[in-house]
């Protein structure tokens, strides 16, 4: 059965604005870092510069890798990190999320966890792609059976689905073998309906920005930075990037249509240990 949406009332005519921001990787303690870069630093930074925009967003979507350490209180870090913005937080579990954890502890007047967002002319639907205990996404049965549901109660909604894995390969060997593994299959069916116009994620620490043939029009593939360590694009090993701290800003039009960009925290202030071999 279909869960009911939340929806947000705003003129259909209107475009719907939205703030991405993608692995944080938090830690409950405030001086934890990931290979150099301390994950509440490069986080508050990242809010900071949104602030900065006065960027007129109607939600703040957070995919996944939330946590570092899986602790109830980096969950809550998160919470706090983003009050500043003011903005109501739909959130989804990355490969380093528990869950449970997570659901518990990512509390907030404006913090949710559903999967179902209708504002405007645009249905969200955001994707749980994690498999237990394993770095790599996989779409379950089930989240193909809520996609259908979803675009057969608002076959007039324009659709974007948010997800944390890549369900294309991004061409850094070492990272793409913990892709979406039936990310093939699930964009050939998406490209079939006439609604699905986006596909958002996190996971790769990289910025991209692709558009693919659908049956009925183009479909836009983005992928975004992460508020911490970035990921270097095209890479056969794991190697770190020098590049900031980053998020994305996208605004969906009423046609269906959308216009979208990567920002980065300006300066150089966050160096990762580029000589780092993983995590
Ligand atoms: N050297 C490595 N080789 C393969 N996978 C890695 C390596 N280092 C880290 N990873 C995993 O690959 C994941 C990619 O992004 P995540 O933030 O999910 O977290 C990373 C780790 O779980
Ligand atoms: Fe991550």
């Amino acid at each position: 059965m279909l869960k009911e949406a939340i929806t947000y009332s705003i003129p259909k005519d209107h475009s719907v604005r939205l703030v991405q921001m993608t692995d944080p990787h938090l830690f409950a303690e405030p001086d934890g870092n990931l290979l150099g870069v301390n994950t509440a630093n490069s986080l508050a930074a990242v809010v900071s510069t949104v602030q900065a925009l006065n960027y007129p967003a109607d939600l703040l979507l957070a995919t996944g890798d939330i946590s570092q350490d899986f602790s109830a209180e980096s969950y809550r870090n998160f919470v706090k990190a983003i009050a500043p913005l003011d903005l109501p937080c739909h959130y989804l579990p990355g490969n380093h999320d528990d869950p449970r954890i997570m659901n518990l502890h990512m509390q907030g007047e404006r913090v949710f966890g559903q999967q179902r967002i209708i504002i405007g002319n645009w249905q969200l639907i955001l994707l749980d792609s994690t498999v237990r205990g394993k770095p790599g996404g996989h779409l379950d049965e089930s989240e193909f059976a809520l996609i259908r549901e979803a675009i057969a109660a608002e076959p007039d909604k324009h659709v974007l689905l948010v997800m944390h894995h890549n369900p294309v390969q991004v061409k850094c060997t070492w990272l793409d073998q913990h892709w979406m593994d039936n990310g093939a299959e699930f964009l050939a069916e998406m490209a079939s309906y006439p609604q699905v116009k986006g596909m958002l994620w996190g996971h790769v620490h990289q910025q991209l920005d692709h558009t693919i043939d659908g049956q009925h029009g183009p479909i836009n593939l983005m992928a975004t930075p992460s508020t911490c360590i970035q990921f270097k694009p095209l890479s056969t090993y794991f190697a770190l990037d020098m590049v900031q701290p980053g998020y994305r800003l996208l605004e969906l039009r009423a046609d269906g249509s959308m216009q979208t960009s990567v920002y980065r925290v300006p300066g150089e202030r966050f160096s990762p240990d580029v000589k780092a071999s993983g995590y």
